[in-house]
């Protein structure tokens, strides 16, 4: 599935045939938050001219002052109109997503798409035409008090595969995947999760630099729908402790055209040596990708055992407890599918990261160690160790400190955003370590 690419004149036309009146640029920064600039379409020439600027020294983890200049670049091909907005005459609004240049005109070294772009430049290089992937997010829905304030109650008590009355959350979910289908998305499936006010809305799975766009806009639309609807979305790994927190399994796949390169039926497992491969780099590279596949402090609340999320650098094809599973179908389903990711992450370094990860094992015929197919979690520390099975690490600064060291992670996001990335990282980690948590004065208070 390829989406498709607009000329400036179809957009115009489109522009003028909808009655869009507000376009918006959007931009994700280097820790993973949307930015947009919005312009009436008077400016719509100037947006496709390339010439719309901003102040990137304003942006997280962009550029100092003193060069602060830089230009969006609309990539034509992610227009859309947003299904719910209108402005005060009912004019509509439309959004492109840009690539972030310099005042040279050179493509910014810390604009995470680019990062994107030149890893499926490498893999292109290997002779792959696409790297596909297909996401399954999370998320949590909470009350609004009347004021529009987010509270701490779920919208419901409902679990995995619930209906309703137990699922309230189903006219909520119906609304999210109208808008996502009027927006272009192939909804698959959308499902009460195994946690109170838990749920999952999955999508056909894209090209990745499609993929990582898509979850951008994924956000906003549940984000939106939800407020609308009375209720606030949250894509915080674990809102709630003692129950399942939220992840973003990442279903991954390498293209040669329309032959799917994971796949070979001569095999025990019908994989073929370039998936065994692959599945060899991403789990030498594990340690370091999950600084970018789990970014925040909470992230690590949610990789704990017992909750259905991934504690150990491990692979299975029967069970879903290590941290990458090979899900049953085969042809062109055959696929990897990365349990570890959770919503925080941003879509396109992540990315950039498992495909260089990826690479780099097809390159070095790095071998996955043995399949595990027992429950890892009722394994003991002995019988992980004889089975070679790691940990994942089991903090934020644990995380940072193996990407720091992995220089094949550090080269496919590049060093602007390494840098940047950790030391925004290790300035979280400090603040949270200086926090002092209820949990510690129920447990220290009064025993010491
Ligand atoms: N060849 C492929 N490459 C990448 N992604 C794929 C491929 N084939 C299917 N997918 C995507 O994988 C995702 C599968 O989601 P689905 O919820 O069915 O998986 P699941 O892991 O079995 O579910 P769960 O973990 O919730 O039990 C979808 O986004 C789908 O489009
Ligand atoms: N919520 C679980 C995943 C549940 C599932 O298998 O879909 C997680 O944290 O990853
Ligand atoms: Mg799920
Ligand atoms: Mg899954």
């Amino acid at each position: 599935m390829a989406r498709k690419s607009f000329t400036k004149e179809e957009i115009k036309q489109l522009v003028e045939d909808e009655n869009v009146e507000f376009i918006r640029v959007t931009f994700t920064d280097v820790l993973g938050a949307i930015k947009n600039v919005e312009v009436p379409t008077s400016q719509l020439d100037k947006v496709l001219a390339n010439d719309l600027m901003f102040d990137g020294s304003s942006i997280e983890g962009f550029v100092r002052i003193n060069e602060s200049d830089m230009y969006l670049y609309p990539d034509l091909s992610t227009f859309m109109i947003f299904p719910w907005a209108t402005d005060s005459h009912g004019g509509k609004v439309a959004r492109l997503v840009a690539d972030i240049y310099t005042a040279d005109r050179e493509p910014f070294a810390g604009d995470p798409r680019h990062a994107l772009r030149e890893a499926l430049a490498s893999a292109r290089k290997a002779g792959f035409t696409a790297f596909n992937v297909g996401t399954e997010p999370e998320f949590f829905l909470f009350k609004l008090d009347e004021l529009g304030n987010p509270t701490t109650e779920l919208n419901d008590q409902g679990g995995y595969f619930d209906l309703a009355p137990l699922d309230r959350g189903e006219n909520v979910r119906r609304e999210i995947v109208l808008t996502l289908e009027k927006m272009g998305f192939e909804i698959e499936a959308a499902h009460h999760e195994v946690a109170e006010g838990q749920h999952e809305v999955d999508f056909k799975y894209a090209s990745a630099l499609e993929a990582a766009d898509n979850i951008q806009t994924f956000k906003l639309v549940v984000k939106t729908i939800a407020r609308k609807n009375g209720y606030y979305a949250t894509f915080m790994p674990k809102p709630v402790a003692g129950i399942n927190g939220s992840g973003m399994h990442t279903n991954m796949s390498l293209f040669r055209d329309s032959e799917n390169s994971f796949e070979d039926v001569s095999d025990e497992m019908g994989l073929s040596k370039t998936a065994y491969n692959f599945l060899g780099g991403l789990l030498a590279h594990a340690t370091a990708i999950t600084a970018l596949a789990n970014p925040t402090v909470n992230s690590y609340k949610r990789l704990t055992p017992g909750f259905e999320a991934p504690v150990y650098v491990a692979w299975s094809a029967s069970n879903r407890s290590p941290m990458v599973r090979v899900p049953a179908s085969r042809g062109k389903s055959t696929r990897l599918e990365l349990r570890s990711v959770d919503p925080t992450a941003n879509p396109y370094t992540t990315l950039a990261a498992i495909l260089v990860a990826g690479l780099d094992g097809i390159k070095n015929e790095l071998e996955p160690l043995a399949s595990v197919d027992k429950n890892i979690y009722l394994m003991d520390e002995t019988e992980r160790v004889k089975a070679g099975i790691t940990d994942l690490p089991d903090t934020l600064l644990a995380a940072v400190r193996e990407l720091s060291a992995d220089q094949t992670v550090i080269s496919a996001i590049g060093t602007h955003i390494a840098d940047k990335f950790i030391e925004a990282k290790k300035i979280e980690y400090t603040s949270y370590r200086q926090y002092v948590s209820e949990w510690e004065t129920d447990a220290y208070f009064e025993n010491y």
